[in-house]
């Protein structure tokens, strides 16, 4: 049975430095249970703090990075190297401190690279590549064990928008072009895809999204607020700081569903 709870802090800071500990414990634990651990990263404000957390956290040692895969759940659609790409980011707040094989990086492709300009096409490479690493006779994709996700005020998750055709997408991966925040083309995975992991942490910090988190927690639809379409296959917690948990009604503050 699938479950949901949601977690308060005080302020952004103890958030991730929770979120540090908690994803520490979880990678250990995969890593006992199945020898190697994978996390999906998102970028960010609140995933860059969670990266810095966990690099600086003494105990992250325990856990054997060499055998983590990184798998991304979106990208803003840039040169390689751009300094607001997600994986740039991810590499300068963590990566690069943990000495990670670059054959467990699963970075999505930038603008520049072996697909040139062409969202659609990088969004199908990284679709192949997830197939690449799925077990055989599984679906199409890898084992999630950790997949986090930040929430827009808008309540987007990834790059999925609120009301944009992307949120329809099927397809594992998908282009998006016109996304209302910038940079406009990115590439995602899609709302199905987010909802094969094993666990699905949202984090949130922050008055400004306040609004779209207490919808999400109360019923709100997946095209109208994706945040309120993502599931974990056996736990989702949504992790907040006091601020974001506002509108949240005391009642679902530690929800088991
Ligand atoms: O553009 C993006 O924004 C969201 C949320 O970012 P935040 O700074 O408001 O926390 C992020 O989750 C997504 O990965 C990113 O591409």
């Amino acid at each position: 049975m699938s479950e949901t709870s949601v977690i308060v802090h005080s302020d952004p800071d103890v958030l991730a430095h929770s979120v540090a500990a908690r994803l520490v414990v979880t990678l250990i634990d995969a890593q006992a249970e199945r020898g190697a651990a994978s996390w999906v990263l998102t970028g960010g404000r609140i995933a860059g703090a969670v990266h810095r957390a966990v690099r600086d956290f003494p105990a992250s040692d325990a856990v054997d990075w060499t055998r983590v895969d990184f798998w991304w759940g979106d990208e803003r659609f840039l040169p390689a190297g751009h300094p607001d790409r997600n994986e740039t980011q991810a590499r300068e707040q963590l990566l690069d401190a943990l000495r990670v094989p670059a054959a467990r990086v699963h970075a999505m492709p930038p603008s520049d690279g072996p697909d040139g300009n062409d969202p659609e096409a990088a969004a199908a490479r990284y679709a192949q590549e997830l197939a690449r690493a799925a077990r055989p006779g599984t679906a199409p994709l890898p084992h999630f064990d950790v997949l986090m996700l930040g929430v827009g005020e808008d309540g987007h998750v990834a790059s999925v928008f609120p009301e944009h055709p992307v949120a329809y997408e099927t397809r594992p991966v998908s282009a998006v072009r016109g996304s209302p925040k910038p940079p406009p083309v990115r590439t995602t995975l899609t709302l199905p895809t987010l909802n094969t992991a094993d666990q699905v942490w949202l984090v949130a910090a922050g008055p400004d999204k306040a609004g779209a988190v207490g919808m999400a927690l109360t019923g709100a639809g997946p095209v109208q607020l994706p945040a309120a379409g993502v599931h974990g296959v056996n736990r989702t917690i949504w992790q907040l700081d006091s601020a974001a948990a506002t509108q949240v009604r005391r009642t679902f503050r530690s929800v088991r569903s």
